[in-house]
């Protein structure tokens, strides 16, 4: 393991693991050179630092792959908290049956395609809900295979759904870095500033336009909003299952963004009208009617095209920024 760690930059191993940045920053090692491997980074580290933080070099590789260790266990005791999540079909609109059962596990994501008003909202809802066959859909959400106790449904601590939602609108008078900083206390991790700093970076990376720590939450652009809140929820909720309304438009790295909360091995459901979000899960459900008409796992044919999809978006995000800033859009784009 130290020796994987080790051949890996700083840029590629906090781009994977964004808890690893923590462990430098809670030894004061903040700023690394992040184009260098990690072991070549150690190698160079001034003795006088190590000094300081009172750890020999020859241990730092092996402290590091305890704490990633740590942290793949609390990620495997969150996953054994909730192995899987299966949904049994209720009824369309019209009262006919829907006739299916779809399990979901962690690290997958589920896209949710269908015209406007066909039902998207209506099914994440019944999961955030855990609904028992007491929605308007009639559907039942089972968690590990049986239904969740009633103390599972009403728990405001330890959700197990987290929700992203199209609006979010913030009502508090904080800055960004104390809104994180607040839930982070509020989590009691062991170094709240530290893991406050890694979600700031993390959100100024999804988003297309940066924000200071100390900018306040109300002024932050649609976007802005958006990106903060998956960093977040990706390195600080302990929710496994994450429903996520459409992050189309929210100008941030919306790759980035789903491979994030996937890597944390949560269960993610996306709706969305954005064909290349629907190709990004591992499957997608068709909806008709308030019903899921059909399932589909992305094919490879259709992952191939995913990349022709993401070159052509390429290209219309260069217009876009080019109308912005004034330019003329004429020759080649
Ligand atoms: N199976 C169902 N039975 C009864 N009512 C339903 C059913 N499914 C959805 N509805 C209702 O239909 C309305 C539209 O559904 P919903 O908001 O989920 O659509 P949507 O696909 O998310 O639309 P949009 O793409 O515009 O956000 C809602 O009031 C919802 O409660």
């Amino acid at each position: 393991m130290e020796s994987t760690y080790a051949d890996m930059t700083l840029d590629q191993l906090f781009g994977e693991h964004p808890h690893a940045r923590e462990f430098f920053s809670a030894l004061g090692l903040s700023s690394l050179p992040e184009g260098q491997t990690l072991g070549r980074t150690v190698a160079a580290l001034d003795e006088e630092l190590l000094l300081d933080v009172g750890i020999e070099r020859q241990d730092l590789l092996g402290q590091f792959c305890d704490y990633m260790a740590g942290i793949e266990r609390l990620r495997n005791q969150q996953q054994a908290l909730v192995s899987s999540v299966t949904v049994l079909g209720g009824r369309d609109k019209s009262g006919n049956p829907e006739n299916f059962r779809l399990e979901l596990r962690p690290g997958e994501v589920t896209c949710i395609v269908g015209p406007t008003g066909s039902g998207k909202s209506r099914f994440l809802a019944d999961i955030e809900w855990l609904a028992q066959g007491d929605s308007p859909t009639g559907r039942t959400v089972l968690i590990n295979g049986a239904a969740p106790d009633l103390a599972r449904r009403y728990a405001v601590e330890q959700k197990l759904v987290a929700q992203l939602s199209q609006n979010m609108n913030f009502v508090m008078d904080l800055s960004a870095e104390e809104f994180i900083r607040l839930h982070a206390e509020s989590r009691m991790v062991a170094d709240p500033a530290a893991i406050t700093a890694t979600i700031l970076e993390l959100a100024n990376s999804l988003a297309g336009e940066q924000f200071t720590p100390v900018t306040p939450v109300t002024a932050l652009s649609g976007g802005q909003s958006r990106a903060l809140m998956i960093a977040d929820v990706a390195c600080l909720s302990s929710s496994p299952i994450v429903l996520i309304d459409e992050i189309e438009n929210a100008g941030i790295d919306r790759k980035r963004a789903l491979s994030l909360l996937a890597d944390q091995d949560k269960i993610v459901l996306m709706s969305t009208h954005d064909p290349i979000l629907a190709l990004m899960g591992q499957q997608r459900l068709i909806f008709k009617n308030g019903g899921v008409s059909s399932i589909r796992s992305t094919s490879p044919a259709e992952r191939a095209n995913l990349t022709l999809f993401e070159e052509m978006d390429a290209r219309l995000t260069a217009v876009r920024h080019a109308l912005r800033n004034g330019e003329e859009i004429a020759g080649e784009f």
